[in-house]
């Protein structure tokens, strides 16, 4: 992997990540992979990395909101020098790191990256974060420094003002504020046990005994981050990652009591049809435009027949499929927690080419279900012009849809993610 910058150590590598997820696009967690594979680091380091990674970018508007406190022009610096600044304001803010460290690696870094000049402004500011956090940088700091209440909610939840004003508009005051406080939070860690094997089957029932859990359904576990039982060692292939909240939105639509064939229509790599799989649903074909995502579908869920192809022109006859299942792609803004790179990435302009795209597949879907099937949706959001506004025109303009059932994780979840479902029988 070609290096963007010099900056050495652990706290290098973390650098680097955030430049190349926020700079070259980059999906973070790949970018992630990628750096830890290429880095070597041991266990420790490679913890720290990725808390600065995600906390730095979970929290960056918040750091920034503090900086520019203490910066007399903030526009003036160049984005590298912001940037160092705000992840040692992370550290000295959010971490129980030493500050002298913290504050050390920020200017050593911030000489580097401008030939020596701007070590000394570096130095003043880290030390004047280093006293706030002594004081405690609380609600009171940024409401004083706030000129409206988006503009406060917006920097105390480290979260662009455009998604702040959505979700205020569109949930209320009280309900926004519940989803903007769980998307600063490291969301919950999911785990999906095969309980076809009896060790995988001794380790779910051991759990439940414990009752160290935020939610179970007796085969999938989630746990607060960083969390991994004792019960899990030695089990290997029969414990797999998956969020739990993905789950739960499909499995609130009762699969089960789907008619088939179910066609899996936005598969990307199989995480519905892996669970469509593992109750026993046949025949389940998947497709996906995504090559990469199939190819990994095809290894993971290898008894699921799978095709490359686009929801909207699907080469499927009119009335075969009993279940279309559309986790249609979507603006992500549920899953802020676990992909916060997403806030800075997202615009306005591009939620409303999503929304146009989502209603294109599922107009050219239901041609494929016959009469007596369903059709199941499901996002990753917290919009309503792609969730409730979505299915609602949807239902208006096809008058043989019947609404079944509509759901969405609850705001105080502490699984912090949210998904949106509904079902729909065709009549
Ligand atoms: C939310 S992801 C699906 C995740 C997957 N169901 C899982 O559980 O692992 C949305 C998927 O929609 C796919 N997609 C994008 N455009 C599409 C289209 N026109 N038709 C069908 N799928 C599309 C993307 O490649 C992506 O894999």
């Amino acid at each position: 992997m070609k290096k963007t910058n010099s900056l050495p150590g652990p706290r290098g590598v973390a650098y680097e990540c955030v430049t190349r997820s926020l700079d070259g696009g980059a999906d973070a967690q790949a970018v992630l992979d990628n750096a830890l594979t290429a880095a070597k680091l041991d266990g420790r380091d490679r913890g720290f990395v990725t808390e600065i990674l995600y906390g730095y970018l979970r929290m960056r508007l918040r750091l920034q909101s503090v900086l520019n406190c203490f910066l007399s022009r903030p526009d003036g610096l160049p984005a590298p020098i912001l940037r160092v600044l705000g992840m040692a304001a992370y550290e000295i803010l959010h971490m129980d790191v030493p500050a002298y460290a913290s504050v050390d690696w920020g200017v050593d870094s911030a000489k580097r990256l401008s030939r020596g000049k701007l070590g000394g402004l570096a130095n003043a500011v880290l030390r004047k974060v280093a006293r706030l956090a002594e004081d405690g940088a609380d609600e009171d700091f940024f409401r004083r420094n706030s000129d409206s209440e988006i503009e406060f909610l917006s920097a105390y939840y480290s979260c662009p003002e455009w998604i702040v004003e959505l979700w205020v508009d569109s949930y209320g005051r009280d309900k926004a504020e519940q989803y903007l406080e769980a998307q600063i939070c490291p969301p919950a860690a999911g785990f999906v046990l095969d309980t076809k094997s009896n060790e995988a089957k001794a380790a779910a029932e051991q759990l439940l005994e414990e009752n160290d859990y935020i939610a179970s359904d007796g085969q999938a576990f989630a746990f607060y981050s960083g969390y991994w039982p004792q019960a899990f060692n030695g089990l290997k292939e029969s414990v797999t990652r998956q969020s739990y909240a993905a789950r739960e939105a499909l499995s609130v639509l009762g699969p089960s009591e789907w008619p088939t064939p179910v066609w899996d229509g936005c598969s990307g790599r199989g995480g519905k049809s892996r669970f469509l799989h593992s109750k026993n649903i046949s025949p389940i074909i998947a497709s996906d435009p995504h090559a990469r995502r199939l190819a990994a579908l095809k290894r993971e869920v290898p008894s699921v027949a799978s095709f490359r192809a686009s929801a909207i022109n699907p080469p499927l006859a009119k009335e075969s499929i009993g279940t279309a299942l559309l986790d249609v792609p979507c603006s992500g803004l549920g899953v802020l927690s676990r992909r916060p790179d997403t806030k800075f990435k997202r615009t306005p302009e591009d939620v409303d080419s999503l929304v146009h795209l989502q209603s294109r597949i599922l107009d050219n879907t239901w041609e494929t279900i016959r009469k007596g099937g369903r059709l199941a949706y499901i996002t990753c959001t917290l919009n309503p012009a792609e969730n409730e506004g979505q299915i609602g025109a949807f239902l208006k303009r096809h008058k043989d849809a019947v609404p079944l059932k509509e759901w969405t994780t609850p705001p105080d979840s502490e699984l912090h993610e949210f998904f949106y479902s509904a079902l729909i029988e065709k009549k």
